[in-house]
């Protein structure tokens, strides 16, 4: 291996990972979820890695964008993201601004980009990293701490995908109280955690109260958060939060919408959370500037990388608004990845969000471990994880011999497998 850092391959791998049937209003996980494995080389013979949705729509725009990479420096993630600011994007995929897979607010060409853009991102990071024998956080100005804590993220789910599908897991339903409850116990018992969020706008409003005061009283004191995803009217909100602001850490995105978030906000006594209503930077000025929420959800993966994740943060710091970690369905790449950056922010106020519990396959040789519900900083050079490649090959070769019907989220495809009548819910649900 030799210091020379310029790019000399872009290798792109979408891979199918399995999945849980964990429910959410729009419907149900498909039984496999994909991927997109980024693999920078160098011409020093450094190898980077990077992960994000592996989506058509996402694979569309990083292979103009890995063709384009070659002959450029790792080091030059200015104009990495020049580059990717010139990848067209297909006007259909983003008439209907929001996006239906991942409810994860609007869909901007911009934001499908750095969607795109941040894998690549953090693999020019790792190769860094790597080349400099240095851990990506002290690229990005050094840690502040040495673990990184995140919640148990709850889901209502099946014992199994319909018609027996995928890989079976020994978890059992959680389709009540109890199941939810026993869910939180695991959670604990395996990983240690001790704040917890349950994914909400699947059953009815006082099905979910019923639920998060189960919880509150098996963990007296926990940081609970309800998140149903934008599925409730502003009534609906107020009267939740009203019934459950005393054991609530946040509400996360009761309402759709700004304007609707604003006047939940006001009224709530609870803080709101959102992943969907502030996504991007042109989002902010309006939710700050009527107080629509007090917690951003960042997530390097849409918000453009891990250096635009750090000035997010300082954009919240500058205004008083607090910042978590929001997950989709992720490897331990983007593991390795949200903890180097939420290491170095000074105001990450809450414990992250993280699927990563759910994910039993992973192109890891070692997975990353929750111990006291914290993950510990890596200071190995680069994301500090290193790649299986035996795993990544055969996790891509059960996405080449699929037909295609899992290579695209689509919860409500999946949910009318057990429901062939299930349409999306408009909202507001209730
Ligand atoms: O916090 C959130 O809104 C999410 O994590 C969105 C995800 O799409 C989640 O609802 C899921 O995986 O079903
Ligand atoms: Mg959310």
């Amino acid at each position: 291996m030799t210091a020379d850092l310029t790019i000399t391959d872009v290798r792109l791998t979408p891979v199918l990972i399995s999945d849980p049937p964990l429910l959410n209003t729009q419907g149900v996980h498909q039984p496999y979820a994909t991927r997109l494995i980024v693999e920078v080389v160098t011409a020093g013979g450094t190898c980077g890695f990077g992960e994000t949705y592996g989506d058509t729509k996402y694979l569309e725009i990083a292979r103009p964008l890995a063709a384009a990479l070659p002959g450029r420096q790792v080091t030059d993630l200015n104009g990495l993201f020049t580059l990717a600011s010139g990848v067209e994007v297909d006007s259909g995929r983003v008439e209907n601004s929001v996006d239906v897979g991942g409810l994860r607010g609007v869909q901007t060409a911009g934001k499908l980009r750095l969607s795109v853009v941040s894998a690549f991102e953090v693999a020019c990071l790792d190769a860094l990293g790597k080349a400099r024998d240095l851990p990506v956080h002290a690229l990005l100005g050094h840690k502040l701490r040495d673990r990184v804590e995140y919640s148990g993220y709850l889901f209502y789910r099946w014992e199994q995908h319909p018609g027996g599908q995928g890989e079976p897991d020994d978890w059992g339903a959680a389709t009540d109280p109890a199941g939810v409850v026993a869910q939180a116990r695991r959670f604990a018992e395996d990983y240690g955690f001790s704040s917890f969020k349950l994914k909400g706008g699947v059953y009815e409003p006082d099905e979910e109260i019923a639920a998060v005061r189960a919880l509150a009283a098996a963990f007296p004191g926990s940081p609970l958060r309800l998140d149903p995803n934008g599925a409730w009217s502003v009534p609906t909100s107020l009267r939740v939060a009203a019934e459950l602001r005393d054991v609530l850490q946040y509400l996360e995105d009761p309402t759709s919408g700004t304007p609707g978030m604003a006047e939940v906000a006001g009224q709530a006594g609870v803080p709101l959370a959102t992943n969907m209503c502030v996504t991007t930077f042109p989002e902010i000025p309006e939710a700050f500037a009527t107080g629509a929420v007090q917690v951003v959800l960042s997530d390097h993966h849409y918000w453009g990388g891990l250096h635009r994740t750090r000035e997010l943060a300082a954009v919240c710091r500058t205004f008083g608004v607090g910042l978590s970690m929001h997950s989709n369905t992720h490897l331990g790449i983007s593991l390795a990845a949200m903890t180097h950056v939420a290491a170095t922010v000074p105001n990450l106020d809450y414990a992250c969000d993280s699927h990563y519990p759910w994910q039993a396959e992973d192109v890891l040789t070692r997975r990353l471990t929750f111990r006291d519900g914290c993950v510990d900083v890596p200071d190995a050079p680069g994301l500090g994880v290193e790649v299986d490649r035996e795993r990544l090959a055969a996790l891509h070769q059960r996405w080449l011999d699929d037909d295609g019907t899992m290579r695209d989220r689509d919860d409500a495809a999946a949910m009318r497998k057990a429901d062939p009548g299930w349409v999306t819910p408009g909202v507001p649900r209730w």
